[in-house]
């Protein structure tokens, strides 16, 4: 495939040990142009490892593939410098002001126009009011944003975003997602790694990682169905003494306090209907079950649990 219909990143049997453990075990992925891709798992997955094989900054012990149409084994340098790669730490200048530490970007990148550049970039990324603040007095959402604009300033068509909103208030990260899709509108194609529920919601398209494998793809909603979890939400005065007595119950896999609800989860909706009605019971009435929506953080719970049960080298790695 060429042009504007080749994938942006095409990957296969990208795999990765350290010390003799994979921790990124024949991963495949393709992005196409314009895609914003959440990569999700929980810590230790094999993200990282994964996005930085992608843009050449490591290199995989076996598998193939291109990003930006570029060879990952062979053409490394050209991809480091064409993708924009935003990391989990703050890697910039603290004693230097937004613009100053833009400029020294664009220096790096050896940018023509260099001005022009850096004051573009910060009125795109919305920085003008504070372009003469040091880097180190902003807060982090603004620290988050300055991140984003020297990983943007050289126009990659591919930004890869490995949790770029980690510890950052929830408004600045809202913002910081609505910047995402500005550029996302503009032609920018995005890989962002996350932990973070809302945030996976508003990408494309999923990938879950777990024990370096890639074990659910595709939308939110597509993620939920092929997990085939059912929900009941139990409300109502009496729901703690409804968890102690559902837990455990046969057909149910998830319980969980959701504020003042408990949303008990199972694969099998007579199961766990027939488990939800006996806790009640058991526990005196007082609350009322109503079948509810499966939450995405159900579904990954799920996911993690069994990778865990697949995976021989995990501690709680044991077939059942
Ligand atoms: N250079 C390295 N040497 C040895 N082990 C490593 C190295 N880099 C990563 N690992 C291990 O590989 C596994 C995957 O790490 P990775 O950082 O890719 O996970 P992650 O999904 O990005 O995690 P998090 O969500 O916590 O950032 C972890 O167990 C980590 O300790």
């Amino acid at each position: 495939m060429t042009g504007e219909d080749a994938p942006i990143i095409a990957i296969s049997g990208l795999t990765k040990s350290y010390s003799g453990r994979k921790v990124v075990d024949d991963v495949a992925l393709e992005v196409r142009r314009g895609e914003i891709v959440g990569f999700l798992g929980p810590n230790g997955s094999g993200k990282t490892t994964t996005i930085r094989m992608i843009c050449g900054l490591l290199k995989p012990d076996s598998g193939s593939g291109t990003c930006l149409g570029l060879d990952i084994l062979t053409q490394s340098a050209r991809i480091k410098r064409e993708v924009g790669y935003m990391t989990q730490r703050f890697s910039l200048y603290e004693d230097l002001t937004i613009r100053e530490n833009l400029d020294f970007v664009a220096r790096v990148y050896g940018l023509a126009d260099r001005r022009a550049r850096v004051t573009e970039t910060v009125r795109r990324l919305g920085l003008e009011r504070r372009r003469d603040q040091l880097a180190g007095a902003l807060s982090g959402g603004w620290k988050q944003r300055l991140a984003l604009a020297a990983s943007v300033m050289h126009e990659p068509k591919l930004l890869l975003l490995d949790e770029p909103t980690a510890g950052v208030d929830p408004q600045a990260r809202r913002e910081f997602w609505d910047e995402i899709h500005r550029l996302a509108a503009d032609g920018l194609t995005v890989l962002v790694s996350t932990h973070y529920m809302d945030e996976a919601e508003r990408c494309h398209r999923i990938v879950y990682i777990a024990y370096g494998r890639i074990v659910a793809r595709g939308t939110v909603a597509e993620v939920i169905a092929a997990s085939g979890l059912s929900t009941i939400v139990v409300t109502g005065a009496n729901v703690v003494r409804v968890a102690a007595a559902v837990r455990g119950r046969d057909g149910v896999e998830q319980v969980a306090p959701f504020g003042n609800d408990l949303h008990v989860v199972g694969t099998d909706p007579e199961r766990l209907r027939a488990a939800v009605d006996a806790a009640i019971a058991e526990a005196g009435g007082g609350v009322t079950a109503e079948t509810g929506s499966t939450g995405l953080e159900d579904v990954f719970i799920r996911l993690m649990q069994q990778a865990a049960l697949a995976d021989d080298s995990t501690p709680s790695g044991r077939r059942p």
